[in-house]
């Protein structure tokens, strides 16, 4: 257990590799103490023999490693020390972690979705383009160097597909990735952007991307040539069979969120029925098992959950996550949290 009057900083998962001189300004702050990839019956038993001592910070760079001990559940949070107040972590999603149990032991969770915003928009953009312009059926019959596939597809893919200039983008979310999504439809392809949340974008944010606001979900999948799911999985699926039949018939969905915010049989069941023209997944609901059925449909894309991964994404992860907790222990804010008001309900 470290003895120094800094406060003690828990290190999780792998050094850092970009952004040294950042990390130097929080050793000199901070005795850092490390937890590297570690199971979770190891990390458990690492609390209760306080091996990390009274910790006050929690660190985790990289989406790739550290949270090998995950869930973040009411069993782990129960052991953190007295002084923990912040967890700064990597990764935009934050479904792994009980942020609203942290917030009951008064501790803020940032999350690093500011991080990853460009690159997880690009993948969006790439799978929207290839649900219209059905690409994975293309590269599908191009890489099996097979001339029947091959003609097939040359001759068959101009009549299914579309351009996306003008169609309806629906976005169900308008965080910050939702959002810049709707910049990159709007700005590079003339989409029409349209959009569910829950809360409403003040109004000069609504007008850069021309966006219209659909209180009821329901009326915005009916009218939406394509669907893009951007919002974070609160536990619950927004994409259920009952939403999907309330799609527009002809059109397409794309998920870059959490697999688990979609119905996959549903879907499976839409595609095959001809409901919706096509589907592009970055996420699964069973990963990193991906769902056999849409695997093999040559109108949908499956990427490996890989939207955010970016050496752009992954330097920014480190470094936010130092930012968020130097400026804590600097003014008491973080830059990105985002359990607040569950710290404010907590104090009621
Ligand atoms: O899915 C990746 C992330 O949450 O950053």
């Amino acid at each position: 257990m470290p003895s120094s009057n800094k406060p003690i900083l828990l290190h999780c998962g792998d050094d850092i590799k970009w952004n040294h001189p950042l990390y130097q300004t929080l050793q000199q702050q901070f005795t850092i103490v490390r937890s590297y990839s570690i199971s979770r019956a190891d990390f458990i038993s690492a609390l209760k023999s306080n091996k990390f001592g009274n910790f006050s910070a929690i660190y985790r760079p990289f989406w790739n490693t550290g949270g090998e001990m995950s869930p973040w559940d009411q069993e782990l949070i129960s052991l953190l020390p007295s002084n923990c107040q912040i967890y700064a972590s990597a990764g935009a999603g934050f479904d792994w972690v009980d942020t609203k149990a942290l917030a009951k032991r008064g501790i803020i969770y940032c999350n690093a979705a500011a991080a990853c915003t460009e690159s997880v928009a690009d993948a969006a953009i790439w799978l929207t383009l290839s649900t219209f312009r059905a690409f994975t059926w293309s590269a599908q019959a191009a890489r099996s160097a097979d001339p029947e596939k091959f003609n097939e597809a040359h001759r068959g893919a101009a009549a299914i597909t579309k351009n996306p200039n003008g169609h309806k983008l629906g976005i169900i979310g308008l965080g910050k990735i939702g959002f810049r999504i709707a910049e990159k439809a709007y700005g590079a392809f003339g989409m029409d952007i349209v959009y569910n949340d829950i809360r409403r974008l003040p109004i000069e944010m609504e007008r850069k991307v021309d966006a219209e606001f659909y209180d009821d979900i329901d009326d915005m999948l009916t009218i939406a040539d394509c669907v893009i799911v951007a919002t974070p999985f609160g536990g619950e699926k927004v994409m259920n069979a009952e939403k999907i039949r309330k799609m527009k018939k002809g059109s397409r969905l794309v998920n870059i969120a959490r697999g688990k915010l979609v119905d996959e049989d549903a879907l499976v069941k839409a595609l095959e029925s001809g409901h919706l023209e096509s589907a592009g997944l970055d996420v699964h609901f069973d990963e990193p098992n991906v769902n056999k059925k849409l695997a093999s449909m040559r109108n949908v894309e499956v990427l490996s959950h890989t939207a955010g991964a970016s050496v752009d994404s992954h330097a920014g992860f480190e470094r936010l996550g130092m930012e968020n907790i130097l400026s804590f222990f600097q003014s008491g804010k973080a830059i990105t949290p985002v359990n607040l008001h569950l710290l404010d309900q907590a104090k009621l």
